[in-house]
């Protein structure tokens, strides 16, 4: 057994090169000095098997379903044969097929997968292609033909591979630029804000995937025990989880560095992480943007939201790696680096791994014998499930972080071919031995659906730091035991394993298995003839979140308006339904329902939740001053563009939407050009819309129609009067110095003109209705949609109102919703996901099915106004700062038309505005 010991070290006296494939197992038996005295069946091999367990596989195989079958595997049966059982025969097998890789340390075992060697001959052709194709990929073809990129995550551990020096030079800075940034975090150069004296103690990672799979699985693996900084995650929108991690930094928050990663930048999720945490921040009174890092691609929105918020770093994610095979890009070294984690060594293993899996024998290289590997167990359509069962508490992760690369990658409807195929393999996997106490009775008795992947590690303690818990045994070699025994006994009944090893869970190896699982799976891909780099699945469930959220806003403005009528009137969730023109949506109506009753959201659901056809629902408070609030709120934004107003808004907002988000009107980036009627009119659409179509787009709670009208009256002057309060609020127009034309908004429904001393004589009766000018019937494909908005865009920056308001009444077609805002110095930085497409489709089922007739000619319209103001040098200076928020704004949003310019913006003051309330305090 000299040659087994020897496995324990990488200087390795064993000698697997003596075994190579290119070498008849029979001649280099006869000749080897090894020899072992085989019995016909070992007794270990007995003890595994029970009676039941020895009859050939082919019985076996019968027993099993006829959808889990091997005859549904998509193997041709004649190159099934049942599992080798010979210890003689197994052991030449073991040796024939052993791959050693010396430098890494590295074993792979596939001798316990069955397959024959008539069935690697046939598929010779199909590796030679595949290992071609992986080849194409490094040298830079476009390996993601749906998405039209590179996949390039093999540079990132080798920048000298890169297609061109561009590449190699932006891999590079970054990761130089990374470690320094890491070391002067460590070493406390860079500190926290509020303590000049210390050093950041924590690192709180924000985001999802691939974008904390990585660094999840990294930092499980190899922090050491008292890291630099400590780590935590935030990967879910749960906000428990989120509170919880919150609450355990505790006073530490104002030494944690926060790092935000998303490669797309508009990850719902991680956007909601970021303005959680943004949010405890504030509330700590600390200044995020000095303890923010991002790390997404250049000018996404994150990107943007950071730059301009001044975020302590950024660092970018590269169009060419995916988010699954991010980890050795600034994703998962940045936090790798400060938890004191040796990154280049990570990269290092990497690299050599990569190194060997570009060899085209398949023999000789380890991805490759592993694609072979599933390809024969799962039949090459993923009919059986891959077990991860690594033995090493340190890489309990390895299998949640394979889950996302295998599955996302290889879970796919069609090919490369536009065959639908519906490929895939299952992976799922704890940690042994705990499962032993879990799942493994099934795994061994129970449905034969699955193969396993042992991942054994040979060092147990650092030297030096064993001992013998009984005479000669470790507590390391009963885990050993506890694999070893495993695996033997799931053979002995027909189930199928790998077993990787490695010498140490080293930076080296974590690194080495990474690369090794990546390669893999392009290989795999490539053999089965489908995109392992996109995931148009994944997207399809996020429209579908995207859908839920816009009808629970419908259901919201139908309940608002039936709860503010006197009576309240209580709906059935068939009339809610009814009302949001979802019938067929009942289901989803009341798991809305019942979930907003149970978070306080001042719903009331009377009856009982178990049986729905008994519920009535209504809201029990009424925003009527809210939206009053709002509007008035963003007039002063609208006209005033001062600091002192941004900074008030997020507030005013927050007050407004009741949420803990600050929200505005994502019309909001035309505004500042627009401070006359054609504000007025955006909102005055957006109520229209609402009511008009029974959804809520953009101001929660909006339930009364308001209407626009003009006087003609020097001096115009706003009224509005909630209906049984004494509030009323007058504001002022600015006067230009040319022609300015009395405004009034003429309040509907529960409201009415103000009365009294203020009221500006005489009011003007016609009232103008901004809905009429909404005439589109919506058409049916997102290119027309994305067209008709850059055609709205072309009318911004006009001096023209008219135009303008145009512009705004096409966009209110597609994108009537509202964003949120973060402010930094004064300046408005959407943080939300504005994607235009992202943030319209939710909304659109319900406007195309209604449609909006012309209603252009109505008889009551009014002209638009027109005013030209003559800017002030001041007011100009400022525009131009406006003017390059809302570029940016624009920019984030990936519009690439001229943003609205603030050529015609007139002077005003907040003060004004809020006359009557009076400033809000704090
Ligand atoms: O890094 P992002 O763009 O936030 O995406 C996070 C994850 O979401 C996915 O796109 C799937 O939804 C993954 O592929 C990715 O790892």
């Amino acid at each position: 057994m000299a040659s087994i010991s020897g496995l324990g070290s990488s200087s390795s006296t064993f000698k697997p090169d003596k075994f190579t494939p290119k070498t008849p197992l029979s001649s280099l038996l006869a000749r080897d000095s090894i020899s072992i005295a085989f019995p016909n069946r070992s007794k270990f091999f007995e003890r595994c098997c029970d009676r039941a367990s020895i009859v050939p596989a082919q019985l076996v195989a019968r027993e099993i379903p006829a959808n889990l079958s091997n005859t549904n595997d998509g193997l041709p049966e004649k190159k099934k044969k049942g599992l080798e059982k010979d210890p003689r025969e197994l052991w030449r097998r073991y040796l024939d097929w052993l791959y050693q890789h010396k430098e890494l340390g590295l074993y792979l075992d596939v001798s316990r997968i069955g397959f024959t060697d008539e069935f690697v001959e046939e598929m010779e052709p199909k590796f030679q292609a595949a290992l071609r194709a992986m080849k194409e990929l490094d040298e830079g073809s476009i390996a993601n033909p749906d998405e039209g990129r590179m996949v390039g995550h093999y540079w990132l551990r080798n920048p000298k591979l890169s297609p061109n020096s561009f590449l190699r030079l932006q891999i590079e800075n970054t990761l130089e630029a990374l470690c320094k940034f890491a070391d002067d975090v460590v070493s406390g150069k860079i500190k926290p804000p509020t303590s000049p004296e210390g050093h950041f103690t924590q690192v709180l990672s924000v985001g999802i995937g691939g974008s904390a799979l990585g660094p999840q699985f990294v930092a499980e693996a190899l922090a050491p025990d008292n890291p630099p900084l400590k780590i935590r995650f935030i990967d879910n929108t749960d906000p428990a989880g989120i509170d919880h991690q919150i609450a355990q930094l505790g006073p530490e928050l104002a030494s944690t560095l926060v790092i935000v990663i998303s490669k797309s930048g508009g990850t719902p999720e991680t956007r909601n992480g970021l303005l959680e945490v943004q949010k405890a921040f504030r509330e700590a009174g600390l200044d995020f943007a000095k303890q923010g890092v991002a790390i997404t691609q250049e000018n996404s929105l994150l990107d943007n939201t950071a730059r301009i918020e001044g975020w302590l770093a950024r660092f970018p994610m590269f169009d060419w790696v995916g988010g699954r095979t991010s980890v050795m890009s600034a994703v998962g070294l940045l936090s790798a680096a400060l938890q004191g984690i040796d990154i280049k060594e990570i990269l290092a293993g990497a690299s050599l791994m990569d190194e060997a899996n570009r060899t085209t024998m398949v023999r000789d290289n380890p991805a490759a014998l592993l694609a072979l590997s599933w390809y024969w167990a799962s039949g090459g359509v993923g009919s059986k499930d891959m077990v991860v069962l690594p033995y090493k508490d340190s890489l309990l992760l390895f299998s949640r972080y394979l889950q996302q690369l295998v599955m996302e990658s290889l879970g796919k409807e069609f090919d490369l071919d536009g065959n639908r195929v519906n490929q895939g393999l299952t992976v799922y996997g704890n940690k042994g031995s705990t499962d032993q106490h879990a799942y493994i009775q099934q795994l061994r008795e129970g449905v034969h659906n699955f193969f396993v992947t042992f991942i054994e590690v040979l060092r147990d303690r650092p030297p030096g730091h064993d001992w013998e818990l009984e005479p000669g045994v470790t507590c390391g070699d009963y885990l050993f035991g506890m694999l070893q025994g495993t695996r033997s006994a799931l053979y002995a009944n027909d189930r199928e394993s790998i077993t990787v090893t490695v010498q140490e869970v080293t930076s080296r190896s974590v690194g080495a298995l990474i690369a090794l699982y990546e390669r893999a799976v392009g290989i795999y891909a490539s053999l089965v003839n489908i995109n392992a780099y996109h995931q148009p699945g994944v997207e399809a469930g996020k429209k579908a979140a995207g859908e839920v959220l816009a009808l629970q806003k419908r259901v919201l403005a139908v309940l608002n308006e039936a709860s503010c009528k006197e009576p309240i009137e209580p709906l059935t969730l068939n009339e809610v339904a009814d009302r949001c023109h979802a019938p067929e949506d009942i289901e989803m109506i009341y798991k809305i329902i019942m979930h907003m009753a149970a978070n306080d959201r001042a719903l009331i659901a009377e009856g009982s939740c178990g049986s729905p056809r008994s519920i009535k629902v209504y809201i029990g408070e009424c925003k009527v001053d809210e939206i009053l609030f709002l509007l008035l709120a963003l007039r002063a934004i609208s006209i005033s563009g001062s600091r002192d107003v941004w900074k008030d808004f997020p507030w005013i907002c927050q007050q407004v939407t009741g949420t803990s988000s600050w929200a505005v009107l994502r019309y909001w980036s035309l505004i500042p050009s627009q401070p006359n009627v054609d504000f007025f009119r955006i909102i005055m659409g957006v109520i229209e819309l609402n009511r008009r179509l029974r959804i809520n787009l953009g101001i929660p709670a909006i339930r009364h129609c308001y209407a626009l009208a003009k006087s003609s009256g020097r001096l115009g002057r706003y009224f509005l009067k909630a209906k049984g309060t004494d509030h009323h609020l007058i504001t002022m127009l600015a006067s230009s110095g040319k022609r300015v034309d009395d405004v009034m908004v003429n309040v509907r429904g529960n409201w009415e003109f103000g009365k009294g001393e203020d009221r500006p004589d005489p009011i003007p009766r016609r009232k103008g209705d901004p809905g009429n000018r909404l005439k589109k019937i919506f058409l049916s494909t997102d290119d027309v949609v994305l067209e008709e908005i850059k055609s709205a865009l072309r009318y911004f920056g006009r001096s023209n109102v008219q135009k303008q308001g145009r512009a705004a009444h096409i966009l209110l077609l597609y994108e009537p919703t509202y964003t949120t805002f973060s402010v930094a110095d004064g300046i408005p930085i959407p943080s939300g996901d504005q994607h235009l497409s992202a943030l319209l489709f939710p909304s659109f089922k319900s406007l195309r099915q209604i449609g909006l007739e012309d209603s252009d000619s109505g008889e009551d319209t009014e002209p638009v106004v027109e005013v030209i103001a003559e800017p002030t040098r001041e007011v100009a200076e400022e525009a131009e700062e406006v003017d390059e928020a809302i570029r940016l704004a624009f920019e984030a949003a990936g519009l690439n038309q001229p943003s609205p310019s603030t050529s015609v913006r007139a002077e005003f003051s907040s003060g004004d505005i809020f006359y009557e309330f009076g400033r809000p305090t704090r």
